[in-house]
């Protein structure tokens, strides 16, 4: 299998490389750069000296096309829509890591990211949302795959069990994230600064993040209704890793020792889920470079709401690692080729 990355210097084209660069059926064949072209990504990033050895080029959308099988895009919508016309009726598959397939309405994309080029054939595309946990027997036929948020990655793998089996009362979820600064990207900006970062903590796009409409098109879809969600995510200072803590209101009297097992059935084939004993709490060292997401629960019975909370690498599970995972059912292969990745702890 030939790929291509387009964007390989950002964070998530740097983890894709790193994945790719020991899996046993994937030749990197083109990595495209704005910034750093004539370069080879070690002498961007020293740490792949070895692992990676072609050229970074202009960003050349045909040529991407003809030299690759399977393309991973971190590019913005307008590259990623005139991709995706480009290859339909062809074999070619593309693997989006960023919003614009990710939205089953494209009116719905269109009111939250604006985007800069407008698609007319958005419903005609066969895509899918890529969380392999739910989607995985669509995806292995899919020609393009809108890999999930970060933040949705977190929320969604948290809440399926309880919600598809109908536990949570309506309307009652409020979120909290936390994210380290790599969520945001390697593009410098003001608010990733070391001095705004260290030692701080801070909310951000409180109750109108771009992820908000993601999570609730995933958890109607769960839920077989509407569902909306409360949603605040916060800047912490560490480089990687995400947690979510989730609250909502449980519709019966359970303990967590039911919860435990409803989760443990729930997830019982699935090698990235880890569910932890009740009494143990998941954090994001736990996960750290690795595709897991490690989920744990409590209940609070004095006022009846269930916290669940869920810990991933917002680069891996959530973004390059999940990447891979969906390519791997794509190609047939085991999901877990290439992603076999101890956690780095501490
Ligand atoms: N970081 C994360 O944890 C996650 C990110 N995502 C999504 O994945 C996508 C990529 O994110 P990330 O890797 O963090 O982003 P970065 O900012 O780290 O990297 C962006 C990359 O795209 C290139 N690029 C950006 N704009 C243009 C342009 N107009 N023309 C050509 N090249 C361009 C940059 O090139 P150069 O460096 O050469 O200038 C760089 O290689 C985004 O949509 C993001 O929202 C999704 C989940 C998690
Ligand atoms: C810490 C931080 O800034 N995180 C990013 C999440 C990145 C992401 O997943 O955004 P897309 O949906 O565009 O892919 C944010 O909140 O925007």
């Amino acid at each position: 299998m030939n790929v291509g990355i387009l964007g390989a210097t950002g964070y998530t084209g740097l983890e894709l490389i790193r994945l790719l660069s020991k899996h046993p059926y994937v030749n990197i064949v083109y990595l495209t750069s704005r910034s750093f072209d004539e370069n080879t990504i070690s002498d961007v990033y020293p740490s792949l000296e070895n692992f990676c050895k072609i050229p970074l080029e202009k960003l050349n959308l045909e040529k991407a096309v003809g030299l690759c099988d399977l393309i991973f895009n971190t590019l913005p919508s307008e590259y990623a829509f005139k991709l995706a016309k480009m290859i339909t009726g062809s074999q070619k598959k593309i693997i989006d890591l960023g919003s614009s397939f990710r939205f089953d309405d494209y009116e719905i994309y269109k009111q939250w990211y604006f985007p800069k080029e407008e698609v007319t054939l958005y419903e005609k595309f066969n895509r899918i949302y890529g969380l392999p946990e739910i989607y995985r027997d669509k995806i292995q036929y899919a020609q393009i795959v809108g890999n999930p948020g970060c933040y949705p990655t977190s929320v969604l793998l948290g809440l399926m069990p309880v919600m598809k089996n109908k536990l949570i009362k309506d309307n009652t979820i409020i979120i909290d994230s936390k994210s380290g600064v790599s969520g945001s990207g390697h593009e410098p900006k003001y608010g990733n600064l070391f001095s705004e970062c260290n030692e701080n903590l801070k909310p951000y796009n409180v109750a109108k993040h771009r992820h908000v409409p993601e999570m609730e098109q995933e958890l109607s879809k769960m839920q077989e209704g509407s569902v909306n969600i409360v949603f605040t995510p916060h800047l912490v200072p560490m480089t990687r890793g995400i947690l979510s803590t989730i609250y909502c209101k449980c519709d019966i009297n359970i303990t967590i020792e039911e919860l435990y097992i409803i989760y443990k059935n729930y997830y019982k084939e699935e090698q990235f889920i880890r569910i932890l004993k009740p009494g143990l709490y998941p954090s994001t060292k736990d996960v750290y470079g690795s595709n897991f997401c490690e989920i744990g629960f409590e209940f609070d019975k004095k006022t009846n709401t269930l916290i669940i909370m869920s810990a991933i690498d917002n680069l891996v599970k959530g973004a390059s690692g999940q990447a891979v995972q969906n390519m791997n059912i794509l190609l047939g292969i085991p999901e877990n080729t290439a992603l076999e990745i101890v956690p780095v702890y501490p």
